[in-house]
Order: structure tokens, then sequence, then C-alpha cells
């Protein structure tokens, strides 16, 4: 029997966070979970407005809103090249004056705009605009694209930043985007264990379901199985170890400094 009480998440509508919800997608703890399936943006104004309990959430929003814990261990992470973050530019880095940062995004704008002023020593003027690389270079010398619409972009005669790549010749650290956080009001479960493990086990079917996520992937996104199961394996990680703990402590750093979030705050988990 449906819960009077569900315990509410908002997850991101992307191909890179299949693996992680692909559980609770095929009814891992149906019985508990109400699931909302939107772009990053939005997923973070749900559970900021306390809409949803928990969410795979853009890893800056943990500084941006009260009383969060992270669920230990998780993440969607790039070890060193995403392909699925990427600034799309007709200059080349130094010469850009004008960029269009994507509003599903909220991690990876803050990432552009740091790499651009701290790694590339321009100061760009942004302009928020939906996720249309048409639209965004006819107005701007370089546009910010996410997710699976980054995948589907086209690229010829532009140049790319591969924002984990940027990241990684930099820091040398792996690049956190995104964060299964809950908050401390969240409603309760009532099992042994909590909902803790329900997270590591929607993981785990993800990962023994793989041929399925890409099959599905490979009718709407345009590579083919092989690049989308690497992907899924090599572009993409979800573990959340030290280096990542690492990665998020310099990126929270430098994400205060430059006035992007309101304050730092120690890594928080369940
Ligand atoms: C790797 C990606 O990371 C995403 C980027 C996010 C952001 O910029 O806020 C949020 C969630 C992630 O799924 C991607 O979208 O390609």
């Amino acid at each position: 029997m449906a819960s009077t009480n569900p315990f509410r998440i908002s997850i991101i509508d992307y191909l890179n966070a299949a693996p992680l919800n692909y559980g609770f997608k095929h009814g891992l703890g149906y019985e508990h979970f109400h699931l909302k399936f939107h772009v990053p943006s939005l997923c973070a104004n749900q559970l900021k407005s306390g809409e949803v309990d928990a969410g795979l959430i853009s890893s800056i929003e943990y500084l941006r809103i009260p009383k969060l814990k992270l669920v230990p261990g998780l993440c969607i992470a790039s070890p060193k090249r995403v392909r699925s973050v990427v600034i799309l530019s007709k200059v080349p880095p130094e010469s850009i004056r004008t960029l269009a940062l994507d509003t599903s995004s909220r991690t990876s704008v803050v990432l552009a705009q740091i790499l651009l002023r701290e790694r590339f020593g321009v100061d760009v003027r942004a302009v928020d605009m939906a996720p249309d690389q048409g639209a965004m270079l006819a107005q701007c010398d370089a546009a910010l694209l996410i997710g699976d619409v980054a995948m589907r972009t086209r690229r010829e005669g532009l140049i790319v930043l591969d924002l984990a790549e940027e990241w990684h010749a930099w820091t040398g650290l792996p690049f956190v985007f995104a964060l299964w956080q809950v908050r401390e009001d969240a409603a309760r479960l009532d099992i042994p264990g909590g909902v803790g493990p329900f997270f590591h086990r929607s993981l785990e079917m993800g990962r023994e379901n793989l041929p399925a996520i890409v099959d599905e992937a490979w009718r709407t996104i345009g590579w083919t199985k092989p690049e989308l199961r690497e992907y899924l394996t090599e572009n993409i990680s979800y573990s959340l170890g030290e280096a990542e703990r690492e990665s998020l402590a310099l990126f929270f750093e430098k994400a205060v400094a430059n006035g992007f979030a309101p304050e730092n705050k120690p890594l928080a988990f369940l």
C-alpha cells in the first residue's frame, strides 16, 4: 500500500543520473517514495521550498540551502573528461566577452565563470538563457550547455571547452556536479536503517541494468552504444571518495570567494 506520508524525491532528468535513480524508477521501495523528474535548477528549487524531502541536486546548492545532509559515498562526478558539460565558443576562451548560461544548471554555471575568470583571466558578461544553442550563440560569443542537450549539440566550427577536463587540468582533481541531498526535516521512513541504503541499492540496480539504460538512451541521444557505455562508466563516476570530497571543498572555497554562495560549510552526512 502506498504510504500516506511519502518520502518525496526530486531527480535530475538527464542520462547521467539514470544509473543512480534506476532502482527508484523500477519499483525499489515504491510504497515509500514519490518521484519527480526535472532539470537541475527546478530540482534545487523544490528541495529549497520543502516541496520534496530529498533530491539529486547540483553540488553548489549544498551551500545555498540550509540544513541539508548528504548521502555518503554517492555523487555525479567526472574523473577527467565529462563530454556533457561544455562551453561552445565562437572565439578562443581568452576572447570570450559574453557567455550564455543554461538556466537548467546551477553548478556548471558557477564552474564556467570561475574557470573563465581564474584560469583564463577573462571577466565575461553572463546572460541566462534557455538551452537553445542557436539562440545562445546568436546573442553571445559562447554558450554553456549541460546534460542531454549538450550531448546532442553540433560542434563543427566551434571551440569546445570540456569543463571537467579544464578543472582536472587546473587542479588535478575530479569534479563533482551533483549529490543526493536530504532535508533535515525530511519525512521519516519507518524502516530499520532509514532511507540511506535505498540510494545505494538504487545505483546497484542501475549498474546491473546498464545495457537497458544504454539501449533507451541510444534512441534519444544520437550517440553509439559503445560511446554511451563509455560515457556512463568512464566520463561519469558515481563514487564520492576522498578525491571528490577534496574537490568539493576546493570548488566551494572558490565559489564563496567569487560571490556565488554565501558561506562555506563542512560536508555533513546522513
Ligand atoms: C555531468 C552533468 O552534471 C549535471 C550538472 C548540473 C549543474 O550544472 O547544476 C546538475 C546535475 C548534473 O547532472 C551534466 O549535466 O552533464
